[in-house]
């Protein structure tokens, strides 16, 4: 049968090469990199041998001895992997090549060779499995892309915040951490106190999962694609640097930085009192939280709160317009090179050196303009990303720079409401429950009324004594293809009150 070239095929965006001996039309669209045999008459491709995503693409180059090679990911067994595509133009064609390889580059938002990577990986993270999804699953996607990768393997708890202090952060472009969410705590904890630890911030760090738990791949890349690495190693390569909101916690005389979540309560309970449940994975969550909603304890807590805005509507109100805008923007502006989130002003002043953490504005005697949450509560959550968990969006509304920390304060409801309200809870449906009141806050503070409970900072235990916490606006930077946290959020999904 005559081949037919499909509608979208250009010649612009084809070139002929010889690959595994046999001609092949290899080539791009808007959105699609595809191989295919030659058609039986003229140039045109026919039967398509590969189609993958043109985001996916990592490296196109012609080489001095004149051969082509293009590296992508590929589907394979359910997860991606690097595929490499090699083959000899055409006699007369290398210049043509040669450009359109660098067409290929910039449609697909493919790095610039050489960006410097420091990487920490957690050789028993993920149980016992790091260093075999680093070398076997990781490694490849970053070489594909020819980075520089300088990595650390850790050898003992809080290497990675001494290897983070210490870093010369002039050295790199990016951190990417492959672990839980525990050694990207200890990252950003050894940036805050690194001697120019403002400089040391705007290091991106980006997330490759290799833990039990990954929250902050899931809301970096969504809970679809969370558990695939070399997804992940590719946001963490073409990821556009996004300012990040992070956070100071203070207990007593000890600060320290919290950039993902910090809990009491029921919720503190089944982080920090599941432990004998790890095994599960993040199943452990929902028996966990069975088992807090029918025992329905109060937690013994006062919280007083810098309120930024209390009202549900206008929280997604805000949301759903940076959620358009963001969304809109990463389409038009999917390269891995700039800057995004419409905040790029944020990532232009350069801090001096010796610049340290900024100092906290609010003390914890500080009144003013802080109102004390007047009901009994369940649980305290604070975060300022999407999912705590694969199957969990406690923030549906959180942004990466907006400046606040989103507080959830969970106030007794029937075990049935409470039950239900899981099945949404995925993609945050619970953020409507009545019951459930959602703040938007610069800052707040807890003021245990017992003598002992769990209190979990991005699932560490921490000691059952007052502590606040203060944002800093985009303080931090991680790399997003997505410019915003991924998830829809279940605050635009459904608007009953
Ligand atoms: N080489 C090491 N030996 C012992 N402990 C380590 C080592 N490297 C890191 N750690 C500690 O292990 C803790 C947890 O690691 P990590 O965050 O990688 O994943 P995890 O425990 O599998 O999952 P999660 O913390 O996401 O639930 C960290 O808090 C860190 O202090």
């Amino acid at each position: 049968m005559e081949g037919v070239a499909p509608l979208d095929w250009k010649l612009d965006n084809a070139i002929h090469l010889t690959v595994d001996e046999k001609p092949a039309v290899v080539w791009f669209t808007d959105h699609e990199f595809k191989v295919s045999a030659l058609g039986l008459h003229g140039d045109a491709p026919d039967t398509v041998k590969l189609c993958t995503s043109l985001k996916h693409v990592l490296h196109g180059e012609l080489r001095a001895d004149g051969s082509a090679h293009i590296a992508t990911l590929a589907l394979k067994q359910k997860q991606h992997v690097v595929l490499w595509i090699t083959g000899k133009p055409q006699d007369g064609e290398k210049e043509l090549v040669q450009a359109w390889m660098g067409r290929l580059m910039t449609a697909a938002g493919c790095i610039v060779p050489g960006r410097r990577i420091k990487v920490i990986v957690n050789p028993f993270g993920g149980q016992g499995k790091g260093k075999h999804i680093f070398e076997h699953r990781a490694r490849p996607v970053f070489e594909a892309a020819k980075c520089f990768l300088d990595v650390t393997f850790t050898t003992h708890s809080g290497h990675a915040e001494e290897v983070a202090a210490s870093l010369d952060v002039s050295a790199y472009d990016a951190i990417a951490i492959v672990s839980g969410d525990g050694v990207a705590y200890e990252v950003f904890n050894g940036l805050a106190k690194h001697k120019d630890a403002l400089r040391a911030l705007r290091l991106p760090v980006a997330h490759v999962p290799a833990g039990s738990g990954n929250a902050f791949t899931v809301s970096l890349i969504g809970p679809k694609d969370c558990r695939d690495v070399a997804l992940a190693v590719l946001n963490a390569v073409k990821g556009r640097v996004v300012p990040l909101d992070i956070a100071s916690i203070t207990q007593g005389n000890e600060r320290r930085v919290t950039f993902l979540s910090q809990t009491m309560g029921l919720m503190a309970d089944l982080d920090l009192g599941t432990e004998n449940l790890r095994w599960m994975g993040d199943q452990r969550f929902i028996v966990g939280f069975v088992q807090g909603v029918l025992r329905m304890k109060h937690c013994p807590v006062k919280v007083w709160l810098k309120v930024a805005e209390s009202d549900k509507q206008k929280i997604a109100d805000v949301f759903r317009a940076h959620y358009t805008f963001n969304t809109d923007k990463s389409h038009a502006d999917g390269t891995a090179n700039g800057t995004a989130n419409g905040n790029a002003s944020a990532l232009e002043e350069e801090p001096a050196e010796g610049e340290g953490m900024p100092p906290l504005k609010w003390r914890d005697s500080d009144n003013d303009g802080w109102v004390e949450f007047p009901e009994k509560i369940i649980y305290l959550y604070g975060g300022m990303m999407p999912y705590v968990a694969r199957d969990f969006m406690q923030f549906p509304a959180a942004e990466m720079n907006d400046g606040c920390l989103d507080l959830v304060l969970q106030t007794p409801a029937p075990r049935t409401t409470m039950l239900s309200s899981q099945d949404g809870a995925h993609s945050g449906k619970q953020f409507w429950m009545p019951s459930q009141h959602y703040f938007k806050v610069h800052a707040y503070r807890a003021i245990p009324l017992a003598q002992k409970g769990n209190i979990s900072i991005d699932g560490e235990r921490w000691p059952f004594l007052p502590f606040q916490v203060e944002v800093h606006k985009g303080l931090g930077r991680t790399l997003s293809m997505l410019g915003r946290w991924a998830g829809e959020g279940g605050c635009l999904t459904q608007e009953e009150k």
